[in-house]
């Protein structure tokens, strides 16, 4: 479980959140919302330690999120960055930014199968593939690592309805996963269990 309380989140400019408090349950899927620039990606690096509010808490199934405890905490997660922005051109690349096991590598190329982007995979690069199809790609990717807490930014941004269901009926099949998302897509946010609005 994610329990975040009483979190200040504020940049020079900008308040992102005033004593913002929330749980989301282990297994719930959950979409913070609200208008372009109001702080969810914020708030999800906030999640994973990458954005230290000015005060607050946060714990994860009973963890305080703290410098000892991060790496940890960070190993129950997986973040999908907004455009699924990484410093790699392949999914062979991504196998290997991500330190995959063979048997993470033999779920990659299943969840690839299940988003309908195989061919996609392997050596080819970003350059050569959609948007659409790279995304998939690193959603493939970040479910494939197995892990219990999925971050998502942003992640049917570029996906049409036919591999947004695609990406629902791989989730559904996946037990107990507690899913943070942000997005503006209202498919998604209907299929989140949850919305909290920022
Ligand atoms: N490191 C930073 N330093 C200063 N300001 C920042 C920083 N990161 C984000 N911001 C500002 O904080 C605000 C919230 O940004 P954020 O990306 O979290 O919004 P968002 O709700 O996810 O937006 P969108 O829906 O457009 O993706 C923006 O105004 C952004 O410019």
């Amino acid at each position: 479980m994610i329990k975040c309380e009483k979190i200040n989140l504020s940049f020079p400019r900008q308040v992102i959140c005033e004593n913002l408090s929330f749980d989301v349950l282990r297994g719930e899927s959950i979409c913070l919302s609200g208008p372009s620039g109001k702080g969810k990606s914020s708030l999800l690096k906030v999640l994973m330690g990458f954005l230290i509010p000015q005060s607050g808490r946060i714990q994860i199934d009973g963890v305080e999120l703290n410098s000892t405890t991060i790496m940890a905490i960070r190993n129950k997660m997986i973040w999908l960055p907004q455009n699924s922005n990484l410093p790699v051109d392949s999914a062979n690349e991504l196998v290997d930014l991500l330190q995959m096991k063979p048997e993470q590598v033999e779920s990659f190329q299943l969840f690839q199968d299940r988003l309908g982007v195989r061919e996609c995979g392997g050596n080819k690069s970003f350059t050569e593939i959609s948007g659409g199809e790279k995304q998939r790609i690193v959603l493939s990717a970040c479910l494939s690592l197995d892990r219990p807490i999925i971050l998502l930014d942003e992640p049917v941004s570029a996906l049409d309805d036919h591999s947004i269901d695609l990406l629902f009926a791989t989730l559904d099949s996946l037990s107990n996963k507690t899913i943070v998302s942000t997005s503006h897509n209202k498919k998604w946010i209907n299929y989140c269990n949850r919305t909290i609005e920022l």
